[in-house]
């Protein structure tokens, strides 16, 4: 039982939306129990401060010579009685935790759960995705103005200090300096010692990296001119000392730059299959090559109360190795899949989905529902292997379709980017999105290979399943 626990099943909570709001619950509870110990201290003291000013002179007098003083009968008996009976109980009464004991040993499992190092590293990750992606200039994104919205929060000049650190070991020594100088610019002496002598950021050794950091993008003849700049306001972006390199596809995709798309048909369907002849659905045809289809209000508000109505523990790391992207393992989101037990739920939306299409879903009703972290961000990678790479997967076939579901709105970021035809797709609560990847003879639509761009704002929650050629056999039609 005890091997048992001591194996903490690691969590990274930066990884999904759903994990950060058990961190929260965390920290309110870190909070509470604080306040309780707090509260217990502070009652102590009030009682001990009215029993030290209730003492008679008897108490207190230590002036007197002792000896004078016992050799009276009544000091002798009133400081024996003291001794035997007083002290001890108030020393018992000090001992006497009450319940902070409770509160002490709650924070202690508390710390249990504390975010790793590789955790904060992902959330590292997830700020720097938010601020490069969309070019933010980062004083914007330090004071919550992040892609024309202005949060309801400010970071504090500790978070940008862990930011200008981590770009500082990553060669960024642009925006390190950028995010020295914000970190100065919001940092006040703190008022209280505990975060002077523990965490607060020293403002000797901000400046020091903020020239440290420019010297290393520039030269040394530019020191004059790095002085200058420390002593500017942080609103003026730092000049680019080595050139810029140019934005990816992606992040142009991510940062609205795309072309607008074809005007294509948007309609009622009710002609695929019999089920929409009662039910049309509204249609909107968004690109030809690859074929895609945005559909609206496919999935109810009570299925997505359902749907993402899982616990943390439920859900697990979806990295990138179950997906054919070049990178190396990165961790991308928390995922829960089900398979055939997914229930009634999961087959009413697979037969759903199988009326969409007017595909056959098959015998499996394997379903991934998905929860983007902090900045979440999945990196460009198709969804069929390619038969001829991966020769296992000839008894089913590659996968032909994939639907995705999309179960949040996402206020700010969070696009699905096809870069290769130049498409984005914003999530919108209740719509599925639908394409092919494989082209009429079986082959990848490489146009098919898509991304999504970090969120920004918003817990970002999608449905996804894949459909596979072979049992589509004879239902597909062949499109042009
Ligand atoms: O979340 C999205 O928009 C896309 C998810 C996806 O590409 C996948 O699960 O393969
Ligand atoms: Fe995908």
């Amino acid at each position: 039982k005890k091997a048992e626990n001591d194996v903490v099943q690691e969590v990274i909570y930066s990884n999904s939306i759903r994990a950060l709001s058990e961190l929260r619950e965390i920290e309110n509870s870190y909070m509470e129990h604080l306040n309780n110990y707090v509260s217990f201290l502070q009652q102590k003291i009030k009682t001990l401060r009215i029993f030290i000013n209730s003492l008679t002179p008897n108490y207190l007098d230590h002036k007197v010579d002792r000896y004078k003083y016992v050799s009276n009968p009544l000091n002798s008996f009133g400081l024996l009685r003291r001794a035997h009976q007083d002290w001890p109980k108030l020393i018992a009464y000090l001992k006497d935790q009450g319940n902070i004991k409770v509160d002490i040993e709650e924070m202690n499992k508390l710390i249990n759960r504390t975010p790793h190092a590789n955790d904060m590293e992902e959330a590292l990750m997830g700020m720097d995705r938010i601020e490069h992606f969309y070019d933010l200039k980062s004083s914007d994104m330090a004071q919550g103005l992040v892609a024309g919205q202005q949060l309801s929060s400010r970071m504090s000049a500790s978070d940008c200090l862990a930011l200008a650190d981590y770009m500082y070991k990553r060669s960024e020594f642009r925006r390190a300096a950028e995010w020295y100088r914000i970190a100065l610019s919001v940092f006040t002496k703190p008022k209280n010692n505990i975060a002077f002598k523990f965490y607060a950021p020293k403002r000797k050794e901000l400046e020091k990296m903020f020239v440290i950091s420019r010297l290393q993008e520039g030269s040394v003849e530019n020191l004059t001119d790095c002085l200058k700049e420390l002593s500017q306001d942080p609103n003026n972006s730092l000049v680019h000392l080595r050139p810029r390199k140019s934005p990816t596809m992606i992040e142009q995709g991510c940062q609205g730059k795309f072309p607008p798309g074809p005007q294509l048909v948007c309609r009622y369907n009710s002609t695929t299959t019999p089920f929409m002849r009662i039910a049309p659905l509204k249609e909107e045809e968004i690109s030809r090559d690859p074929l895609i289809w945005l559909y609206h209000d496919v999935i109810y508000d009570s299925e997505i109360a359902q749907l993402t109505n899982v616990t943390r523990e439920e859900m697990i790391l979806g990295t990138t190795t179950n997906y054919t992207t070049p990178d190396r393992v990165n961790r991308l989101f928390h995922i829960k899949v089900t398979d055939d037990d997914g229930g009634k739920l999961d087959k009413t939306l697979v037969n759903r989905m199988a009326d969409i299409s007017g595909l056959d879903v098959g015998n499996t009703t394997t379903l991934a529902r998905i929860n983007y972290g902090l900045g979440g961000y999945f990196q460009e990678h198709s969804d069929y292997m390619d038969i001829k790479l991966y020769p296992e997967l000839t008894e089913e076939g590659d996968r032909l379709m994939t639907f995705l579901f999309y179960m949040t709105d996402v206020p700010v970021g969070g696009t699905t980017i096809f870069p290769g035809a130049q498409l984005a797709i914003q999530p919108k609560k209740g719509s599925a999105l639908f394409w092919y990847n494989l082209h009429n003879n079986g082959d990848p639509n490489l146009l098919t290979r898509h991304a999504v761009c970090p969120t920004i704002v918003g817990s970002r929650w999608v449905l996804v399943k894949s459909m596979l050629n072979y049992e589509q056999m004879f239902k597909k039609p062949c499109y042009k």
